[in-house]
């Protein structure tokens, strides 16, 4: 690895083990993701991906192996501490508050002060506001700022919630299944918004959903039982016979 690379080095992943009931569902898994970098992990149902997530966030704990995030380990840090140091994780289900507007959900992702609760209602700093617009034009629901949450639909619920990821300004993106739940044409917006976020953010995409994987047009890591499998292009992956054997035998 050149200079260059360790320096652009954001998170490495670094032989974790995570054990529940002696079950590995990390066994000895290694990843590194550069500054500005969108990552795919793909991997059969049980494959440890979710667990991936926990463990870099916090919630979950590795029994060995590191965690670095800009070259700090943060294994053992409180979930808290590692979102505040710039690491967001999107969930599955969209947690959007439906009663609140979408600019107030917007808002209250992008509010650095987390005392939100102190200051809400009394109008949020300049600079958040320059944020939330410009969070809420990338998704594409400027329009819809004052209508409740609750009254968007599903995938818009998804898209108010990459936003609100991308509001809160953390570096690190973590986006689990974002596209779960979606039609094709959904899909193929979530994916243009992901690939939207552009240079600025790096981005760890899981899914199994191959054709948004395509779409992503991001290198691939592929796990299976907890260990690393293969990285390369999706047509790499695709065309790999273990990769095959493993998963994409089992997608069609
Ligand atoms: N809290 C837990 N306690 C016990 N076993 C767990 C726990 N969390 C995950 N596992 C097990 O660890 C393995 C990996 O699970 P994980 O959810 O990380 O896989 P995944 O690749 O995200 O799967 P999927 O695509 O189905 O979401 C599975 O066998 C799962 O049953």
């Amino acid at each position: 690895m050149t200079a260059g690379a360790v320096a652009d080095l954001l998170l490495a992943v670094d032989g974790v083990t995570v054990a529940f009931d002696g079950f590995k569902a990390l066994d000895g898994f290694s990843l590194t993701l550069q500054r500005g970098e969108t990552r795919v992990v793909i991997g059969p149902n049980g494959a440890g991906k979710s667990t991936l997530c926990d463990t870099i966030i916090g919630r979950v704990r590795a029994a060995s192996g590191r965690i670095l995030f800009r070259g700090e380990d943060i294994g053992a840090l409180p979930e808290q501490t590692i979102v505040a140091r710039g690491i967001c994780r999107k969930f599955q289900a969209p947690g959007v508050l439906p009663t609140l507007s979408v600019g107030d959900n917007m808002a209250l992702a992008a509010r650095r002060d987390r005392r939100w609760w102190k200051s809400f209602g009394f109008g949020i700093p300049a600079a958040e506001r320059t944020s939330v617009d410009a969070a809420l034009a990338m998704i594409g629901l400027a329009d819809r700022r004052d209508a409740p949450a609750g009254e968007l639909s599903h995938g818009e619920k998804q898209w108010l919630e990459i936003g609100m990821v991308v509001a809160t300004g953390a570096e690190l993106l973590l986006l689990d299944e974002p596209t779960a739940g979606m039609g094709p044409a959904e899909t193929a917006r979530t994916a243009e918004l992901i690939r939207s976020l552009g240079e600025g953010r790096t981005v760890l995409v899981i899914d199994h959903d191959m054709s948004f994987v395509e779409q992503l047009a991001a290198p691939v890591t592929v796990m299976h039982q907890g260990r690393f499998l293969k990285q390369g292009s999706i047509a790499e992956v695709r065309a790999d016979p273990e990769v095959a054997a493993v998963y994409l035998g089992h997608t069609g």
